[in-house]
């Protein structure tokens, strides 16, 4: 699903309001009918006390024509226009008439005002600000905001939690609304996804207001959220008459004393994810407990004992994940400094391989064209430098990118795929697979899915996708705190499946 930004959208409104040749105030009715059909739904009349926040511009007037709504189905409502400009909207002004007309009086909130009493078991609607939110909000307005925000009440936002722009971090965050839920139009909003911003809200939902589809499909966007529908494409199903050979030889490198348990992690999941062969390339002292640990895998060892000293792979790998536990010791770096220099196909390099990366740039230029680079947020630091916000930090990692030619995942809550102009955000995972190792897995995983044919970038693309869904299987069963990175890889064949169910079995199984 496409992320459009705010201007976007703005233009997707222009053009729907040209083609469908509506008005906007039509457009706007859609919008607080669409709200009215989601609380309605849920309520079902309950006579809970419901305050309707609404600022003066069209976010304001969604919220207005809400309340009208409200209003006539019965609802025990109160109304609030926050009044932060004298610049209303016309379709705002409109709907505000149309309440008038029903004998409903706002109240008008200033600077002077006092702040109405909410109690923690009614529902506020905040409709104060939308995307149009363009400054810092004035100082009696953030304060209304802190209030509602310390209520403990039910806080549905429209469109956006009120305060927060969305194109930027917040100017102060005590000063944005804190929503339990949001009611987004058409589209999802980047800021959703970030960790500085995600955190305004606890869930959102999309609601479909009709924007015009040709403008939706048209329109290329910078960003765009992963789900099944655009994970399913990249799939590649395994053939009858195919035989280990088809699905290629990756080699996992890395390790050192103490930290071979990253290599074992890494290849039993570059094998979970479908890698033909598997050969884990490791300092000597790691060689009994690979053999042992995982059957499967075959193993090739540095002449070294306890790190990297020399990479020499006397085949030419398929796929290569590089840096998991391998320490940045000087023979080490050396190492892979030669190893770059002799690969040509993409590889995957996480954790040592970068830390080595970001302390030697001047290595950058022998790293093969769309190799995947999978760095936590210190890693990404060391190698693109800190950053203003999470917006900059994207940016920064997009040009890091075009310079370099390499596809960068930026792991987190909502890992992001970069690659160039272009963002892809994971929708899967959970907090559970905050655990060591964890990391190790997603490596594998990718470098076993390259060993199988994925262009780097699907690999990677499909590879978050599937590791968190490994992780939401695992957590069902062994909770959040006790998931473990190899409870992960247990549960990516489940993933695969979870995967490939038709959409509709569970229903199917129940009739
Ligand atoms: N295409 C869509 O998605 C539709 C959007 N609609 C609503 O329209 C909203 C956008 O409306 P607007 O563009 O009127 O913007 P807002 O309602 O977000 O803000 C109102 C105006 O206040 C001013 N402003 C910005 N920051 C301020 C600040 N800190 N203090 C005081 N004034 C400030 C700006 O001039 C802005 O236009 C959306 O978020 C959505 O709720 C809906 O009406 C239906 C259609
Ligand atoms: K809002």
């Amino acid at each position: 699903m496409k992320i459009f930004t705010a201007s976007q959208i703005y233009e997707a409104d222009k053009f729907t309001i040209n083609k469908q040749q509506i008005t906007s105030d039509a457009l706007m009715e859609r919008a607080a009918t669409k709200l009215f059909d989601w609380m309605h739904s849920r309520l079902q009349g309950a006579q809970v006390k419901i305050h309707l926040f609404c600022g003066i511009g069209n976010n304001g007037g969604d919220g207005v024509a809400l309340a009208r709504h409200l209003h006539e189905h019965g609802y025990d409502i109160a109304v609030y226009v926050v009044n932060y400009s004298e610049k209303r909207s016309k379709d705002f002004l409109i709907n505000l008439d149309r309440l008038k007309e029903r004998k409903l009086w706002p109240e008008f909130l200033d600077s002077d005002c006092s702040l109405p009493e909410i109690t923690p078991n009614d529902i506020i609607v905040d409709a104060i600000f939308g995307i149009g939110l363009n400054r810092a909000p004035d100082a009696w307005v953030a304060n209304l905001i802190k209030h509602l925000n310390s209520s403990s009440a039910f806080v549905l936002s429209v469109d956006i939690p009120s305060g927060l722009p969305s194109n930027r971090s917040p100017w102060d965050g005590e000063h944005v609304v804190r929503a339990s839920y949001v009611l987004s139009f058409q589209v999802p909003k980047l800021v959703f996804f970030l960790p500085e911003t995600g955190v305004y809200q606890n869930q959102w939902e999309i609601l479909d207001i009709g924007l015009d589809s040709e403008f939706l499909v048209k329109t290329d966007t910078d960003y765009e959220l992963i789900g099944r529908p655009e994970i399913m494409p990249m799939y590649r199903p395994r053939l009858k008459f195919s035989h280990k050979g088809t699905y290629g030889h990756s080699v996992i490198i890395g390790g050192s004393y103490g930290k071979i348990g990253a290599v074992q992690l890494a290849s039993n999941a570059c094998l979970s994810a479908g890698s033909g062969l598997v050969t884990a390339f490791v300092p000597e002292c790691g060689y009994h407990s690979l053999q042992t640990s995982i059957p499967e895998i075959m193993v090739l060892t540095d002449d070294a004992d306890d790190s990297i000293s020399e990479i020499d792979i006397p085949f030419v790998p398929t796929a290569i994940g590089v840096g998991m536990g391998m320490g940045t010791k000087d023979e080490t770096i050396k190492a892979f400094g030669s190893f770059l220099k002799k690969v040509e196909t993409s590889i995957v390099i996480d954790a040592d391989g970068l830390n080595i990366l970001a302390k030697q740039p001047n290595l950058l230029k022998d790293v093969p064209k769309q190799s995947v680079l999978t760095p936590h947020p210190k890693e990404l630091e060391r190698l693109i430098g800190k950053w203003k916000d999470d917006f900059d930090k994207l940016e920064k990692a997009k040009s890091f990118s075009m310079k370099n030619d390499c596809i960068i995942v930026i792991k987190g809550a909502h890992s992001i795929t970069v690659y160039k102009d272009k963002g892809f955000v994971n929708t899967t995972g959970n907090p559970g697979m905050a655990t060591a190792g964890s990391g190790d897995v997603l490596t594998g995983m990718i470098t076993g899915l390259m060993a199988q044919g994925y262009a780097p970038l699907q690999a990677a693309i499909f590879g978050v996708y599937l590791h968190g869904l490994a992780g939401d299987v695992g957590v069902s069963t062994a909770g959040y705190e006790a998931l473990k990175a190899s409870g992960i890889i247990e549960n990516i064949g489940n993933a695969y499946m979870e995967l490939l169910r038709p959409p509709n079995k569970e229903n199917e199984e129940k009739v």
